[in-house]
């Protein structure tokens, strides 16, 4: 698969690294805005994981300044979009209107609807429309799918998820529907994602917040299901306290299994209660899950994209699953908005 990245920052310069270390998956190209950038000066960028941006190699890649450019490129099979959340929607069409293939980051558009109509655009037009939805493939997330999956547990029977940032103070557009969602559609999209993987929809969604402006900024939700014995509780949100770090976790429980997981990111260093499977009888098993690093998951995201390419099961990179997982958010927002169950 030879692959072209649409925008450069944080995202863009992961997805690089992932291409350097995965098979199967060249990156030929990439787009920017920036001139600097074009010339290979990726220093400045640096996310909440991953090494700090540095001086690339581009004398193998073609540079562009616009998606456009990038898209006349024959020899491109797949645009790995890696700009701003609002403009997904018309990045993704112009990808698929100039017949390629599409690995888009999370969340695919700023609503359900705009995401159902690229779903249906990709299927029209036969081509693949992958949505980056990591956490799939990060170890500690991976484990509950696959053992959903395999049923070796027996049945998925619930959990508790739980997904929370401090203070968004680098990005003043953060609680702007229009640009980036606030915390449902740019963050808890990624638990609403695995809910959707491990418990398909939901029959009912039951969630109350704190609204800030026309989106939710924390809340809680309650989900049930067509099984009357699944019982899914989520929360997730901002809580407006510095220093608070980002934390995620689970406990999820299985007829013959409870797995749990929690880590939080501290400006001093983060603390990890790693993943523990406690087995029917009791014995406590610590599984090895790799080396910790994020990072190690978007190598294997842009290699399912092209094994996708040739041929395998989009899995959890399905846009459908995308598009599900941004109606789920937005029923939990029609929950907390209505005061009733939705
Ligand atoms: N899976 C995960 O863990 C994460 C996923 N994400 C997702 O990745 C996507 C990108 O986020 P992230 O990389 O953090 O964002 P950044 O702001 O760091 O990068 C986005 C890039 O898009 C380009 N761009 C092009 N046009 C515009 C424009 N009009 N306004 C702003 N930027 C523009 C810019 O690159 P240039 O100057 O090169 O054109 C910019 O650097 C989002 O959908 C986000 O939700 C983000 C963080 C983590
Ligand atoms: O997906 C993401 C991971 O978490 C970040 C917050 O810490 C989000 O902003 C980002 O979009």
């Amino acid at each position: 698969m030879r692959a072209g990245i649409a925008g450069i920052g944080f995202m863009g310069w992961i997805h690089y690294l992932a291409y350097q270390r995965a098979t199967g998956a060249e990156l030929v190209a990439f787009c920017t805005r920036d001139p600097q950038r074009r010339g290979g000066d990726w220093t400045g960028i640096q996310g909440n994981f991953g090494p700090p941006g540095k001086q690339i190699d581009v004398s193998d890649l073609s540079v562009y300044e616009t998606l456009d450019e990038m898209l006349e490129n024959d020899s491109i099979d797949l645009i790995d979009i890696c700009l701003p959340v609002h403009l997904h929607v018309d990045a993704v069409r112009k990808c698929l209107e100039a017949g390629k293939h599409v690995l888009c980051e999370k969340p695919l558009a700023l609503n359900a609807d705009d995401a159902a109509s690229l779903v249906a655009l990709a299927e029209s037009k036969g081509l693949h429309l992958m949505v980056a939805h990591v956490l799939a493939y990060l170890p500690e997330f991976r484990l509950l799918v696959d053992a959903q999956q395999s049923g070796k547990y027996g049945k998925c029977l619930g959990g508790r998820f739980k997904r929370v940032i401090g203070p968004v103070d680098w990005n003043p557009d953060f609680y702007n529907p229009e640009k980036v969602g606030g915390p449902l559609i740019d963050l808890h999209v990624h638990d609403a994602h695995l809910l959707r993987l491990l418990f398909g929809m939901p029959k009912e969604v039951i969630s109350r917040g704190r609204m800030r402006g026309e989106t939710a900024s924390y809340f809680e939700s309650m989900m049930t299901y067509d099984d009357p014995d699944v019982i899914v509780s989520v929360g997730g949100g901002t809580i407006d306290q510095h220093g608070r770090p980002f934390t995620h976790g689970y406990e999820v429980h299985f007829e013959r299994a409870t797995i749990q997981f929690e880590f939080a990111g501290f400006d001093d260093g983060t603390e990890l209660m790693p993943v523990k499977i406690i087995h029917e009888g009791g014995k406590i098993e610590r599984p090895e899950l790799g080396s910790g690093d994020p990072a190690d998951a978007f190598v294997i995201e842009v290699q399912t994209a092209a094994d996708v390419l040739a041929g395998k099961d989009p899995g959890a990179l399905a846009g459908q699953l995308a598009a599900d997982a941004l109606q789920i958010c937005e029923l939990e927002l029609k929950s907390i908005k209505s005061n009733n169950s939705v």
